[in-house]
């Protein structure tokens, strides 16, 4: 089966201007070479700590920053980043902060507008139309249209973001910790909605989050970002319930409580993202590490059926 969203070898450093006794300038190494496959219909769920990458991934998903090198392919085809309509009318971004995503000087109208005129060329009653079947789908009021940003909760306009998003007809949406910034009884609501939307609209989600028991409940599969790298893979009920990955299970057994964020997991060490490690970035936090560890990158392989590790002593089932 052609998966919905393909990546082969994603990566991003980011040059930044501190020179280190010479002229060679500092890079930070934000996503390592990262190959993943979503298919068609699936929700991937890529949980990880502050800083891991995940919103370097997202924004490169979506056309918003060239990747240093690497492919990204829909449906089979690779995105050519000169063609930012081609992204638009395959991908759309949900961004974390709903209220401050939306263009405070315009009015909902004009900001749902904006992406049907762009990227199909809508105008007239067609244009009319879509805006308001997709404020319908969200469950929002017609009359909410001629008002601003401002005016809505955290919720309504996070709403308001995935409306948008949609009205461009993607195939893929990326949600970038969609429900983080809202209050838990919201929370609920919204993955409600897109639940419904996925399966009305026949869309493959990527759900981005640092909350387990969100992305557990969300998700088809997960993958575990560390420092960069994909460091585990697996059906959303194994990942987390039988980790294979050290991390993995660093972080399963520090976020035990429903809604908790990754916070224990932050207590130990993170590598320098400007000058990483020459094997596992995980190995100096690691109780399992040896030698290998500390000299070789592992590779991601399988443990079992679906189930993928990058570790050279994955835990027992
Ligand atoms: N424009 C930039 N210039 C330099 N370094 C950057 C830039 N953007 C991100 N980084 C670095 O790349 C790494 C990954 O950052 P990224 O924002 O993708 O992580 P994240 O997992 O989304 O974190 P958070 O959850 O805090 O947003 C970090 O070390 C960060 O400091």
């Amino acid at each position: 089966m052609t998966p919905a969203l393909k990546t082969a070898n994603l990566t991003r450093t980011f040059e930044i201007g501190k020179r280190l006794f010479g002229p060679a300038r500092a890079r930070v190494h934000a996503v390592n070479p990262m190959s993943f496959e979503v298919r068609p219909g699936e929700t991937l769920g890529i949980v990880g700590e502050s800083g891991c990458g995940k919103s370097t991934l997202a924004r490169m998903l979506v056309g918003l920053l060239p990747p240093t090198s690497g492919r990204i392919e829909i449906e089979g085809r690779a995105l050519d980043r000169a063609d930012p309509v081609a992204f638009g009318r395959l991908i759309q971004y949900v961004f974390q902060d709903p209220v401050s995503s939306l263009n405070p000087r315009k009015t909902i109208r004009q900001i749902m507008e904006a992406p049907l005129r762009n990227l199909h060329g809508l105008k007239g009653a067609a244009l009319d139309d879509r805006v308001a079947e997709f404020f319908d789908a969200v469950n929002l009021r017609p009359e909410f249209l001629s008002r601003y940003p401002h005016e809505f909760s955290g919720g309504q306009a996070q709403r308001i973001g995935i409306a948008r998003a949609l009205a461009a007809s993607p195939r893929i949406l990326i949600l970038d910790e969609p429900v983080s910034a809202l209050d838990v009884s919201v929370q609920a609501q919204v993955l409600n909605l897109l639940a419904d939307l996925k399966i009305r609209l026949n869309l493959t989600y990527l759900f981005i989050s640092h909350d387990l028991a969100v992305v557990e409940a969300v998700s088809d599969r997960i993958a575990v970002l560390y420092f960069g790298s994909l460091v585990e893979t697996g059906p959303a009920e194994k990942v987390f319930a039988s980790p294979r990955h050290p991390y993995t299970k660093l972080l399963a057994d520090s976020a035990p409580v429903v809604g908790r964020p990754l916070g224990g997991a932050q207590s130990g060490e993170l590598p320098d993202p400007l000058n990483p490690p020459p094997g596992c970035a995980f190995a100096g936090r690691c109780l399992r590490a040896s030698d290998l560890c500390r000299s070789a990158v592992p590779d991601l392989r399988a443990v079992e059926g679906d189930q993928f590790a990058a570790c050279h002593h994955p835990l027992g089932p």
